[in-house]
């Protein structure tokens, strides 16, 4: 694995040639209190990276930068436009009671495709959410109320949803965590495919199985970049 500031490996001939993202010295706070540093760092396309480090580091905050969702007060991130993007929050961020079925949060993946937003979803749509569930086995389940799954069920129809999107970008926050060992396993082979198929896949994790499965990691310790972390 190489640390997410070195020198891209460069493509295999065959795989699709797409670049990456580069944060340029983001800085990012709240409440008038930083909790990222200048980060610099290139995030590769077609691979898997890793956002590691101690609670408190910044990790969700970098995670939310890339998303979108939490505006640097410094810095920004070059290479997402026209760049879909899909995330997938901390399990913790889930509303437990959501009264709806497993099959419209898989299919809320899709809205942001719809031409309308009132439109509905197409045989394509229906066959691509379908085939999100199955491949993280919660197609059985389809049919349920979300609110009455399990937490490690809920995470892998979040995760359904994601795929589900197509996207170029897959942001996940801890996707494997209270899984069990198969379940993590699942899922890691669902993000290897992901960036078999070229996106950009980053995960905040704490888990020592994803990180060996990586193909590249951003250490940060108390919202600053750390290169080449034991
Ligand atoms: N909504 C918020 N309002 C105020 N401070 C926040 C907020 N979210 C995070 N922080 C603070 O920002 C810092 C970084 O938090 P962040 O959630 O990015 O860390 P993390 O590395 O993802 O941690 P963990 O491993 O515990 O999930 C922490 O000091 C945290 O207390």
């Amino acid at each position: 694995m190489r640390s997410a500031t070195s020198t891209p490996r460069p493509p295999m001939s065959g795989q699709p040639v797409v670049s990456g993202i580069r944060l340029h010295d983001v800085s990012a706070e709240y409440d008038g209190a930083r909790v990222l540093h200048g980060i610099s760092v290139e995030v590769g396309a077609a691979a898997i990276t890793v956002v590691t480090g101690a609670n408190g580091a910044g990790k969700s905050t970098l995670l939310a930068v890339i998303a979108g969702l939490h505006r640097p007060t410094s810095g920004g991130v070059d290479g997402l436009d026209g760049r879909s993007a899909a995330y997938v929050p901390q399990r913790s961020a889930v509303p437990e009671r959501f009264p709806v079925t497993v099959r419209d949060v898989a299919s809320m993946g899709r809205w942001p495709t719809l031409r309308r937003w009132w439109g509905r979803l197409g045989a394509g749509d229906r066959r691509i959410v379908d085939e999100s569930l199955a491949r993280l086995d919660v197609l059985h389940l389809a049919g349920r109320s979300f609110g009455e799954l399990s937490g490690g069920q809920r995470q892998r129809v979040l995760v359904a949803q994601a795929l589900a999107r197509e996207a170029d970008l897959l942001l996940l926050d801890e996707p494997t965590v209270g899984l069990d060992r198969a379940a993590g396993l699942a899922i890691r082979e669902v993000l290897r495919a992901e960036a078999d198929r070229g996106a950009m896949v980053v995960e905040v994790t704490h888990d020592p199985v994803a990180v060996a499965d990586a193909d590249a990691r951003v250490h940060l310790e108390a919202g600053c970049l750390v290169e080449d972390p034991r």
